[in-house]
């Protein structure tokens, strides 16, 4: 495979739609005008880390204690930040103000902040005039509420991935088998000796193409859309759809592949009036020949960096109050935030771009030299979910996903005002009120009322990439719930699986940094359970 792509961050979208892609698209999606919508994800060693936007958030405190509030003892904030902390090498910029403590400094993960374009410090400067509080390095404390800049992982111009812990230092009994496809786990019937009415199955070799190994433990890493199938495949899964599919049910487990979330996200785009963005760079004519060559030759230069402004994580309460969606979720669960969230998390996310971007969607490139920017509203405590369904027994055929995407009213109303506000913040604030000259593309105005945003939402929303929650982790009371507290399998003993598929809530933010946390707790859990630690 041709690295290339990977190692150099702003070629992220070159992956889409290749074979390094595992190239699936969601089912039209009924509430969001019928769209159908690429979920690409990393078909190579690193998964998705090898072609993500290099974005490091940990998520809110509160996201943890509310896990292990659930029943997931071991995995509240304070358990889980020195795992965070493990696999980061952070290295400090002068004068970002870093919060020195919450990063890892030995890890194989190398993350850095980049600097910004100068659209970036007056967004910065706009979000502060509207009144949130700045906290530069919030995003690694688990704070729910300001702005602030987020961590990369790229250093010297290069991509760091899930790919380093493998290729760097090598434990010596580590052996990766390349290109191969993992069709099934297969299952052995467990002796009457220890059989138990829970668990009547041990998990003892792994199916895939070319091999099938004897195993004494296996732990499913495939993606919050992979492990479900490799689940469901293997017999594990809700019996009537197993039946359906004329797959042999081993267990009966009804929400493998349910739960299914995302951040569903919304672009903005702003033409400026002058150069503080890197659109020339890239986009006129010939621009980008000497832009590939600086990086080819020196790893510098803005191919070698993910350019995002500042982020932020907001709370809408006042500005939702007085909606009806709003009203009419309180007085259902008059105890809690009517988006389910706790006081320390936020109902959006948003973040910005430092030039036109952001998917191969989006195609009204400025190639006259025009300089434009996004601002992204990313939805928080999403409330809808979707399903990943198999569409047969042969585990080579494309899974049904239905994310179900803005199925929740309250979703809609949420996006809608986070997009409108935002919107305001861009257009009224005093960093950047001055700068934008209008709508990107200048034909497509920005919606006006109400109706308008919600119908933009409806159009425009997508996935933020962050499916989640197909394996749910939970309590044995929890009927949802597909892996217990230390990620084994229900019903099969052997048997776990470690990626974000596990999380019983998604975290508010981005899911890369806790993909890798999930993997350091894995191991953990796995010494322990061999007494090989504490
Ligand atoms: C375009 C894009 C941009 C993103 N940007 C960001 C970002 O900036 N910040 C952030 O925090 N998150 C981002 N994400 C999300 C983040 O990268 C993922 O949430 C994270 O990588 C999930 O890790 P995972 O281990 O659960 O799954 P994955 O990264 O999907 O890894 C699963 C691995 O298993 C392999 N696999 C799957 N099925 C099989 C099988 N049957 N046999 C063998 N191997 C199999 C896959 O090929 C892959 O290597 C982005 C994702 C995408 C797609």
């Amino acid at each position: 495979m041709d690295l290339v792509n990977s190692h150099m961050p702003m070629a992220w979208q070159k992956f889409h739609f290749t074979e390094h892609d595992w190239n699936y698209d969601s089912e039209p999606q009924k509430h969001a005008n019928n769209r159908v919508i690429h979920l690409p994800r990393g078909k190579f060693l690193s998964g998705c880390s090898g072609l993500n936007g290099t974005i490091i958030t940990r998520g809110c405190k509160a996201d943890y204690d509310e896990w292990e509030a659930l029943g997931n003892p071991g995995w509240s904030w304070n358990d889980v930040l020195p795992l965070f902390k493990k696999s980061e090498r952070f290295i400090p910029t002068e004068g970002f103000g870093a919060a020195t403590e919450y990063h890892g400094t030995n890890g194989e993960l190398v993350t850095t902040v980049h600097p910004q374009a100068p659209i970036s410090d007056a967004i910065l400067d706009s979000y502060i005039n509207k009144g949130i509080s700045y906290r530069p390095d919030m995003f690694v404390q688990g704070e729910g509420e300001g702005v602030g800049h987020v961590t990369r992982t790229v250093h010297d111009g290069v991509r760091t991935s899930g790919a380093d812990f493998v290729n760097k230092n090598p434990p010596a009994n580590l052996y990766v088998l390349l290109e191969t496809t993992v069709l099934r786990v297969v299952l052995e019937s467990l002796p009457d000796s220890e059989s138990t009415d829970s668990s009547k199955y041990r998990a003892v070799a792994v199916e895939a193409e070319s091999t099938s190994k004897q195993m004494k433990e296996i732990i499913i890493s495939a993606g919050a859309y992979n492990s479900p199938c490799i689940l469901m495949h293997s017999g594990i899964g809700p019996k009537d759809h197993l039946e359906e599919c004329g797959i042999d049910v081993k267990v009966d487990l009804k929400s493998v592949g349910q739960n299914l979330s995302d951040h569903p996200s919304v672009f903005q785009f702003y033409l400026l009036k002058s150069k503080m963005t890197y659109d020339h760079l890239i986009y006129p004519p010939g621009a980008m020949d000497s832009t590939l060559k600086e990086w080819l030759e020196s790893k510098s230069g803005i191919l070698g960096r993910f350019p995002f402004g500042p982020f932020v994580f907001l709370r809408l309460d006042k500005l939702m109050e007085d909606k009806p969606e709003w009203k009419a979720a309180k007085e259902k669960n008059p105890e809690k935030d009517p988006m389910g969230q706790l006081p320390g998390q936020p109902h959006v996310e948003y973040f910005s771009t430092e030039l036109y971007g952001g998917g191969p969607q989006h195609s009204d490139l400025p190639i006259k030299g025009e300089s434009c920017f996004a601002v992204i509203t990313m939805l928080c405590g999403t409330q809808s979910r979707g399903s990943i369904r198999l569409n047969a027994s042969d585990p080579h055929v494309k899974p049904k996903i239905d994310h179900n995407y803005l199925a929740n009213e309250l979703d809609v109303a949420v996006l809608a005002e986070g997009c409108r506000y935002v919107n305001e913040i861009v257009t009224e604030g005093a960093g950047t009120r001055e700068h934008i000259a209008g709508p990107w593309p200048t034909t497509r105005a920005h919606p006006n009322g109400d109706k308008q945003w919600k119908e933009y939402v409806r159009q425009q929303a997508g996935t933020c990439y962050h499916p989640a929650s197909t394996c749910k982790m939970g309590p044995d009371e929890d009927e949802e719930a597909v892996v217990d507290p230390r990620l084994r399998v229900r019903g099969v003993k052997s048997l776990r699986v470690a990626d974000i598929s596990i999380m019983p809530k998604l975290n508010n933010g981005h899911p890369q940094a806790p993909a890798y946390m999930i993997g350091e707790k894995a191991a953990q859990l796995i010494l322990e359970d061999n007494r090989i630690i504490g």
